[in-house]
């Protein structure tokens, strides 16, 4: 039997609102046990230097380069997520000695899949050095150097996770994460696996509510509540080539941009990406092999009423339902952290992080750079 390893996972999503740590058990293949998990809050002045860091990051030719803020705020969002470990260790009273292994996302500050770029600061070395636990990092870079999108790269666990939905829901089953952007896996019932990024998350209602009230989201979807949908407005979102293109392209922060403030009212503007977000979904969706019956959401964009609202109406249109992971004992905050421990162990093991029907790389590959505590 492979052994099993405990492994903790880091996720510092799109959202660049914390980050996102869970324990997982595995052997990186069909032995998933769940451990626990927390979130961490970025404070305030940390995402605005996350934001000048995107900023920074437009300039660069080559992964390596680190030009303005980006050194130093590599340094720092390194710090934090050993500050996050410690705390989560000490939270949940574990046992250092007891973690095999850390799985490290970093932060994407720049994906530009057509030009084979995808830039995630988080220096691994470091945070094995603070943490004392070896860490994988970097595990986008070889899908794109095999011809890959980089993303999504959480089909891999979702495969794992699907076994134990069998008979629970209606299959056909699709994962769908709502984060800052949203992103697709379909599970066949033969075990085809097919994902992509599906279009704008949050991060479109997130800008434009952060430039009118300051707040960092739209709480539970409170504002749109009061908004009705633009047609034209969404449909100039939805039009976008990513939707209608052949190729199922991954997603950058600055694809989708929100609109001009004073073109539509606030709550109108909420409203209005609250549904291009759902409606995305389930455009995106038409280029599955088969049509889901079963929409299995994760990520924070459940949380927000008006999101759930139009992907029930569009999805029961298609005789389609919508789940929260965490109706099916799932956790829906936590699976993208769980989901980098999981394929950090895959990593250890050589085991494939992606395959051509998750981001269209030339043929299933590993990936993942391991650092050694004292290395
Ligand atoms: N209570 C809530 N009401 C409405 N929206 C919420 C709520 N809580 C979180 N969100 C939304 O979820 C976002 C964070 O979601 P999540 O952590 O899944 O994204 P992420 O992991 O950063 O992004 P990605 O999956 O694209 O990497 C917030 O930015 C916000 O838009
Ligand atoms: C380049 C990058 O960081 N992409 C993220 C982003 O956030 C959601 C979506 O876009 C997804 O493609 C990916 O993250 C998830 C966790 C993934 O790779 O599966």
């Amino acid at each position: 039997m492979t052994e099993i390893k405990q492994a903790i996972g880091l996720m510092s999503g799109t959202s660049m609102d914390g980050i996102d740590i869970a324990l997982v058990r595995t052997d990186g293949r069909s032995f998933v046990e769940r451990g626990p998990s927390l979130s961490i809050t970025y404070p305030d002045g940390f995402r605005a230097r996350l934001k000048q860091g995107l900023a920074d990051a437009r300039s660069i030719r080559s992964r390596d380069e680190r030009p303005g803020v980006l050194a130093r705020l590599e340094r720092d969002l390194t710090l934090h997520h050993a500050i996050a470990v410690n705390d989560f260790l000490h939270v949940h009273g574990i046992d250092r000695e007891t973690i095999d292994l850390i799985g490290f996302h970093g932060q994407t500050m720049l994906h530009r899949p057509d030009e084979g770029l995808t830039m995630q600061i988080g220096d691994g070395p470091l945070l094995s050095a603070e943490t004392r636990i070896p860490v994988v990092y970097d595990m986008r870079a070889n899908d794109m150097a095999h011809g890959g999108q980089g993303a999504p790269l959480i089909p891999a666990y979702h495969a794992a996770l699907a076994a134990g939905l069998a008979g629970r829901c209606e299959a056909p089953v699709v994962f769908v994460n709502i984060g800052g952007i949203s992103n697709l896996t379909y599970v066949g019932t033969d075990g085809t696996l097919a994902a992509f990024d599906s279009g704008p998350g949050n991060m479109l209602i997130d800008q434009w509510v952060e430039a009118h009230t300051g707040a960092a989201f739209d709480a539970d979807g409170a504002i749109a509540a009061s908004g009705t949908v633009d047609e034209a407005l969404a449909q100039r979102y939805l039009a976008h080539s990513f939707f209608t293109g052949n190729i199922r392209r991954s997603l950058d922060r600055s694809d989708f941009l929100p609109p001009e403030k004073g073109e539509i009212s606030l709550a109108d503007g909420a409203r209005t990406l609250a549904f291009v977000s759902a409606a995305a979904i389930l455009k995106s969706a038409a280029h599955l092999p088969q049509r889901p019956k079963t929409y299995v959401v994760s990520g924070g964009g459940r949380k927000n009423a008006a999101i759930m609202q139009a992907l029930e109406e569009l999805a029961a249109g298609q005789d389609a339902g919508i789940l929260s992971a965490d109706v099916l004992g799932l956790d829906g905050d936590s699976m993208e952290a769980e989901a980098w421990a999981y394929l950090a162990v895959r990593s250890l093991e050589g085991l494939p992080l992606s395959y051509p029907a998750t981001t269209g790389c030339d043929a299933p590959v590993s990936g993942g750079i391991l650092a050694h505590p004292g290395a």
